[in-house]
Formats: C-alpha cells, sequence, structure tokens
C-alpha cells in the first residue's frame, strides 16, 4: 500500500469516528428524559367487565397515586410485587417518538388511553413473576401524545421494582445511533478483554502451562463476555435477553473465582486452603445457582443479590488474606491489587446503582474493565519480560555450564583416547621388547646381541626419533652407530657422560646401556638418544610413563645382555686350556666336527697333527710339578707361534697338542713342527732359578685327502703314526700311512 492509500485510510476511519460520535450526539439532542415526574401506586388494578384496568383511565390528580422520586422502588413496598406507574407525556417535536428504558425491573405493560402498547415477559398460570431478562426497551408512543397520561403496570419479585437506567422519549430513529453511541466503548473494550483472554488462555493450554497468564486469561474472558452480555447492542446482535443474562450471570459469578486464581497464582505468599476455599465456594454458587434457574426451580434475577453479597465478603475475604501478607509484595504484586481494588470499586459502585443505593447513572464498568485488563497486560508483559530475561540470564549460565562440562568431557575423552592409544602403544612395544629378548636368547655373543639391538631400536622407540652410540673401548667419546629416521640431525660424537639438552633442540632423553659386573665398574656400551615428541606425548603423565617404559625395557635388555655376556665368559672358559691358554679338547672336537664336515663338503685339505713331549713323567718327576708346568706352557708358547692364525693349537690333554691346518697339506705340518722342534732343540727351561734342560718332541701328522677319505679320521690316523714315532724311539715326526 502507498503512502497516499494509509493517508485515505486514516482519514476514513477518523471520519467513521467522528460520524458515530456526532450522530447520535445529534439525535440526543432530541430526547426528554422522563426520570422524574412519576406517580406511584402499589398493587395491581381493578378491570372493569371489558377487562380495561380502571387505574389505567384514571385522570390526574385522583387519588391514591403518590408522586415518586427517580425511576424505582418507591417506598413502602410492603412485599408487594406489582406497582403501576404513570406519567403525563411532555410537549414535543417528534417522529414516531418512543419511550427509550434501559431496563425494567421486571415485567411490564404499557397502557395509553386504556390500550395496551407495549408488554414485557409475563405471569405463569399462578400468577407468579417469570423472569424474561433484562434489557433496553422501546415503548411506541402515538405521534401526538402531549398531556396523555402513559401507564406502567410492572411485576417484581426481585429486590428491585420499576424503571432502570435511562428513561427518555425519543424519536424512534434515534435510538439506534444512541445505542451505538453508548456501547461502541464497552463493546471495544470487551473486543479486546476476548482477545487478551483467549491469547492468554491459550498460552495456558501449550506446555509449558503459564498458569499466571491463565488467571489472567481467565479474568479477561470473563470480563469481556459479561461486557458484551451486559451491552447495549447485544440485543441488536441477538434479541435474547434471557440468554444474555445467563452469560452476564455466569461471567458476573466468575470474577471473584478469577480473582481467586490470580491471588493463586500471582501471590505465592497468599496461598492457603481458605483462600481455595472461598473460590470453590464461589463456584458452587455459580454452578447450584445457574442450574437451578436453569430448571425453573429459581428465578435468575434472584440469584443476583445473594452473589453481590457473596462478592461482598470475598472480596474482603480476599482483601484480607492478600494484606496479611502485603509486606512481602513485590511491585508487581502490589500493582495487581491496586488494579483489582480500584475495579471492584467501579463494580460496587455499578451495584449500588444497579440496587438504587445510589442514583442511577451509567458506571463505566468497561472502563473499569479496560484498566484492569491493561494493567493486567502490562504487568504480565512486565513480567514477562523478566521472566524471559531471567530465562535467558539461566539459559546463557546453563549454556556455558554445559559448554564447561562439554569440554571437560571432551578432554576426558581425549585423555581416556590417548590414554588407550598409549596402552595400545605400550602393550606393542611389550611384544616388540619381548620378540627383541627372545631373539637375543639365542645369541651367544655380546657384539652378535648388541647388533640385533641396535637394529631394533627404531621399531621399538618409534615414533620417537632417535640414535645410538657405542662406547668403544679406551676410547673418551661415543661414536653415532645407527640414528632413526635416516634424515634425523645428531651428532656424530657424544661425551661419554653427556647431558640431555645439546645445541638448540628441547632437552633429550639419554638412556645409558650399561652391564652390571661383580666386583668392577658396570660395562658401558653405549648410550639411546631419544628426542621427546610433545604431539606423542601431550602432558607430563604420558611423558613419564613413556620414559618409565624405555627406563624398564633398556633395563631388561641390559640384564639379557648381562647374561649373554655371562655366556660369553663362561664359554671362553670352558673352551681354553687354564694352564696354556690354548683351546683346549672340547673346543678341538667341535672345530675337528665342523672342519671335517667342511674340507668333506669343499673338498678341500685339512691337516691334523698330535704333538707329545717325551719322557715327560720322567721329567716331572725329577723336576717336580711346577716345573712340568713350565715346560708345557713353554711348548704350548712356541707351537701357538709357529703356526698361521687360521691353524688352531689346541692341548688335548698332559703333555699332548693337536694342531688342525685347515686348507694345509701334510707337508705344511711338517715343515712347521720340524722348525718349532729345532728351536724347543735349543730352548732350556728354567724354574726357579733352575736349570731344567730341553725337552724333545714326538709327532704324528694325518691329511685329508691325502691319507683318509674321511676327515674325522684324521685323529686316530694321526695318533696311530704318533703311536709309531714313539715305538720308533721318539723325537721324531711320522706321517700317517
Ligand atoms: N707337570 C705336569 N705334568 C703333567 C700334566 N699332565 C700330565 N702330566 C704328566 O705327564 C706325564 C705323562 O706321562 P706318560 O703318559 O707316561 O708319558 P711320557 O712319560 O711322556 O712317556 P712317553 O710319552 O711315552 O714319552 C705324567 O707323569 C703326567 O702326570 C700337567 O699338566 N703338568
Amino acid at each position: 500500500m502507498t503512502r497516499k492509500h494509509h493517508r485515505l485510510g486514516l482519514l476514513a476511519i477518523l471520519w467513521l469516528t467522528l460520524g458515530i460520535w456526532f450522530f447520535p450526539q445529534a439525535a440526543l439532542a432530541t430526547e426528554t428524559s422522563l426520570r422524574n415526574g412519576w406517580e406511584y401506586r402499589w398493587g395491581d388494578s381493578p378491570q372493569d367487565a371489558n377487562g380495561h384496568f380502571l387505574w389505567a383511565s384514571e385522570p390526574t390528580g385522583t387519588s391514591g397515586w403518590l408522586p415518586m422520586s427517580g425511576t424505582a422502588n418507591p417506598p413502602h413496598r410492603h412485599g408487594n410485587e406489582t406497582l403501576w406507574m404513570r406519567h403525563q407525556l411532555p410537549a414535543g417535536e417528534w417522529h414516531h417518538p418512543v419511550l427509550f428504558v434501559s431496563s425494567i425491573d421486571l415485567i411490564g405493560e404499557a397502557y395509553i388511553d386504556n390500550q395496551q402498547i407495549f408488554r414485557h415477559g409475563s405471569l405463569d398460570s399462578n400468577g407468579q413473576v417469570q423472569f424474561a431478562g433484562w434489557s433496553w426497551h422501546t415503548i411506541p408512543l402515538p405521534d401526538v401524545s402531549e398531556g396523555k397520561v402513559l401507564y406502567l403496570r410492572i411485576h417484581s419479585d426481585y429486590s428491585d421494582i420499576g424503571l432502570w437506567g435511562k428513561v427518555a422519549i425519543m424519536d424512534e430513529s434515534a435510538v439506534l445511533p444512541m445505542i451505538l453511541a453508548t456501547s461502541w466503548e464497552g463493546l471495544v473494550v470487551a473486543t479486546f478483554c476476548l482477545i487478551v483472554g483467549s491469547l492468554a488462555s491459550l498460552l495456558v493450554l501449550s506446555p509449558p502451562r503459564q498458569w499466571r497468564l491463565g488467571s489472567v486469561g481467565f479474568f479477561s474472558l470473563a470480563i469481556g463476555i459479561m461486557l458484551l452480555a451486559e451491552n447495549d447492542s447485544r440485543k441488536l446482535l441477538l434479541d435474547i435477553p434471557l440468554l444474555w443474562n445467563y452469560l452476564a450471570a455466569a461471567t458476573y459469578f466468575s470474577l471473584p473465582i478469577a480473582m481467586g486464581l490470580i491471588l493463586e497464582h500471582w501471590f505465592p505468599q497468599v496461598r492457603t486452603r481458605f483462600l481455595r476455599l472461598i473460590w470453590l465456594a464461589l463456584l458452587a454458587y455459580l454452578t447450584i445457582a445457574l442450574s437451578m434457574s436453569l430448571m425453573g426451580m429459581i428465578s435468575l434475577s434472584s440469584t443476583f443479590p445473594s452473589f453481590d453479597v457473596l462478592l461482598l465478603i470475598s472480596t474482603i475475604l480476599m482483601a484480607l488474606l492478600a494484606l496479611r501478607r502485603c509486606h512481602t509484595f513485590n511491585i508487581h504484586q502490589y500493582l495487581v491489587l491496586a488494579s483489582y481494588a480500584a475495579f471492584v470499586f467501579i463494580l460496587m459502585l455499578d451495584m449500588a446503582v444497579a440496587h438504587s443505593i445510589i442514583d442511577w447513572f451509567e458506571v463505566p464498568v468497561h472502563f473499569g474493565a479496560l484498566a484492569f485488563t491493561l494493567s493486567m497486560v502490562i504487568i504480565s508483559l512486565r513480567h514477562y519480560t523478566q521472566t524471559q530475561r531471567e530465562l535467558n540470564h539461566l539459559n546463557r549460565f546453563l549454556e556455558s555450564e554445559v559448554a564447561e562440562r562439554t569440554s571437560e568431557l571432551q578432554s576426558h575423552v581425549k585423555q581416556e583416547h590417548q590414554r588407550a592409544s598409549l596402552i595400545a602403544l605400550e602393550h606393542s612395544k611389550s611384544q616388540a621388547l619381548a620378540d627383541l629378548i627372545d631373539r637375543l636368547q639365542g645369541t651367544a655373543a655380546l657384539e652378535h646381541a648388541l647388533e640385533i639391538i641396535v637394529d631394533a631400536l627404531p621399531e621399538l622407540t618409534s615414533p620417537l626419533r632417535g640414535a645410538f652410540y657405542r662406547q668403544n673401548t679406551d676410547e673418551p667419546l661415543l661414536s653415532l652407530t645407527h640414528h632413526w629416521p635416516k634424515d634425523y640431525q645428531v651428532p656424530a660424537t657424544l661425551p661419554s657422560s653427556p647431558s640431555g639438552g645439546t645445541d638448540n633442540r628441547p632437552p633429550s632423553w639419554l638412556f645409558p646401556l650399561d652391564i652390571p659386573r661383580p666386583q668392577q665398574d658396570a660395562l658401558h656400551l653405549g648410550i639411546l638418544w631419544l628426542e621427546p615428541n610433545t604431539r606423542l606425548l601431550p602432558n607430563s603423565e604420558y611423558h613419564e610413563r613413556t620414559r618409565r617404559l624405555i627406563e624398564t625395557g633398556i633395563t631388561r635388555v641390559a640384564l639379557v645382555l648381562s647374561s649373554i655376556s655371562l655366556q660369553e665368559k663362561l664359554a671362553t672358559l670352558s673352551y681354553n686350556d687354564g694352564l696354556t691358554g690354548l683351546r683346549n679338547r672340547r673346543y678341538f672336537e667341535e672345530l675337528m666336527f665342523h672342519e671335517a664336515v667342511s674340507a668333506l663338503r669343499n673338498q678341500t685339505s685339512l691337516t691334523l697333527a698330535i704333538v707329545d713331549i717325551d719322557h715327560f713323567k720322567l721329567f716331572n718327576d725329577r723336576f717336580g710339578h711346577s716345573a712340568g708346568d713350565v715346560v708345557l706352557c713353554g711348548v704350548a708358547q712356541l707351537l701357538a707361534e709357529s703356526f698361521r692364525d687360521n691353524d688352531v693349537v689346541c692341548r688335548l690333554g698332559g703333555e699332548e697338542f693337536v694342531i688342525l691346518l685347515p686348507h694345509a697339506q701334510a707337508n705344511d705340518a711338517l715343515m712347521r713342527i720340524d722348525q718349532m722342534t729345532q728351536i724347543l732343540a735349543s730352548t732350556n727351561f728354567k724354574h726357579a732359578h733352575q736349570p731344567l734342560g730341553t725337552v724333545s718332541l714326538s709327532c704324528g701328522i694325518a691329511s685329508f685327502p691325502c691319507h683318509t677319505s674321511d676327515p674325522h679320521t684324521l685323529l686316530e690316523i694321526a695318533d696311530n703314526a704318533l703311536y709309531r714315532a714313539k715305538q720308533s724311539g721318539r723325537a721324531r715326526i711320522t706321517m700317517a700311512e
């Protein structure tokens, strides 16, 4: 829509409003009030033979008629249920004049010139008043009515009797504008209350139930319907006065119940069993009164006075209950109470007017209702805003709590994840360590074992980067033997006692690989260098655990190495001859077997010489055992020096030696032993400064494949040759045959 259209729309609304306002005002200008100047007479009029009421034809000034003030409840009723009223009609310029009456208590008939011109309601067959509802009426008057007397015959078993509200003569055409003029405000307020009530009630129907708003909604709905049911325009909508009166009664009776609910939900401090009893009693009254009325047991009109009393009492009681705790109220509660007090004041005023306690005037109940509903809407909105603000605050708090908990949880999950991966890593490393130790168990030589360990280190320590430095005997620096990954830059050497932090890199882990030794310092084999990785070891716990794991691994490996070292030492001891330092018989036998197999497989030559010192027993006997040992050691040394590195000299036992010469011929052996015996012949042994003289040797030589096709028999053949050398006079070398 354009701005021009907007302006036209606003103008139309303005003109309509002015039209509604001014047109009736203009119409009102022609009305003549008839609220004063009435005469009354209690009781019913006798009738003539034609059924005409005699009182309705009595001229003014006749006795029996008394002037009355106002239009209802003349004095001295004394239980009378029938009242006659009359008024001389004034002069006026009217077209189709009518007497407008806001309401009649309760049944009325109108007569002019003894003719009945109007009737509202009737008596039942027992002559009892049948309530026909309260509504405005237009009593048609003759066009020329000046000076004529209008008689009203009224029946009422209600507390009030007579005409109520506006009583005025006007043109019939002026009635509708006047009704619209007097009722539109009430209609607007009723609509507003109904909308507010419906919205608030909807909020209660859907969770989360806002009972506070619900109680306000109930109140607003009740006021809205009540205003509509009491609005003059209702008759234009639906001309069934009794139906409107039932609606008005139900909603009017609901007001204190709604107030009870408001007190319950807006004033938790006031919430008592007594309060609930009050509004439950009112609810019971509403139900019983309306049911009995609907069933015809009582008149609807009779339920109002007793309810008015109940309303008064319950309002006072509720006010007392509320005031008892007023020191604990907050601003919203004070505002609710003040609005309700103002509204109740207007209701009481209306009640007083209804019962003619004070003279009739248009009590602005709808303004009271509007003020109350508006207050409640504003208070509810304020309360709602405040609650929303608090909820938002709470939400933000909860969100931050949830975020905190979530991050805690995530960090726990991360930690658990890391722990699980660490455990998996530990497990796989333990497995790898177990495999390494298994492999080391089958290793006899320390050097070989070290090679295996260094090869396994990258797998054992991955994903950490590292290096291994070897400690060589008598060298001050450790030298790099291995590093992983290949591009990992590490120093080529390390001092014997390095510290973790070198050059610009973070402190490295250095694990010495030492073998403990009895009664001497540990044997330093080398140092394992590892670079702790902060990504893999996110916190100190994992850092420490990993470090301990590696330390434990190193300790286990060192123990295995220690065992290998011991075995190696024992093996050395078991293969060597303790006296001469030569290999012993056991070594010879194993070597012999190995060399024999090799010679046979490769068809290479293998020569064996067996040497025996001549008359050694005599020597021993003459010079003593210790001197014999000196000779044994001397011969052993000479033998060892006489042969190549590949040749192995062993002491078979006693004074008997054997030399195994792989890839050698028998003559090679012969030549070397011959040279050696020449040296021996010129060697004068000494022991304890005592000259021992010289010794001679006998020797048998056998060679494969020269003397045998089976190298395993070489010893036997050579021994036979030695035997023959001995037999032949000793100090000689004999070849196998
Ligand atoms: N001093 C010393 N004597 C040993 C050792 N082992 C064996 N004997 C001695 O070597 C002697 C070997 O004597 P026999 O087997 O009779 O041989 P032999 O006296 O050399 O006589 P023939 O071999 O026939 O020339 C024995 O008296 C042993 O006690 C040892 O380690 N040291």
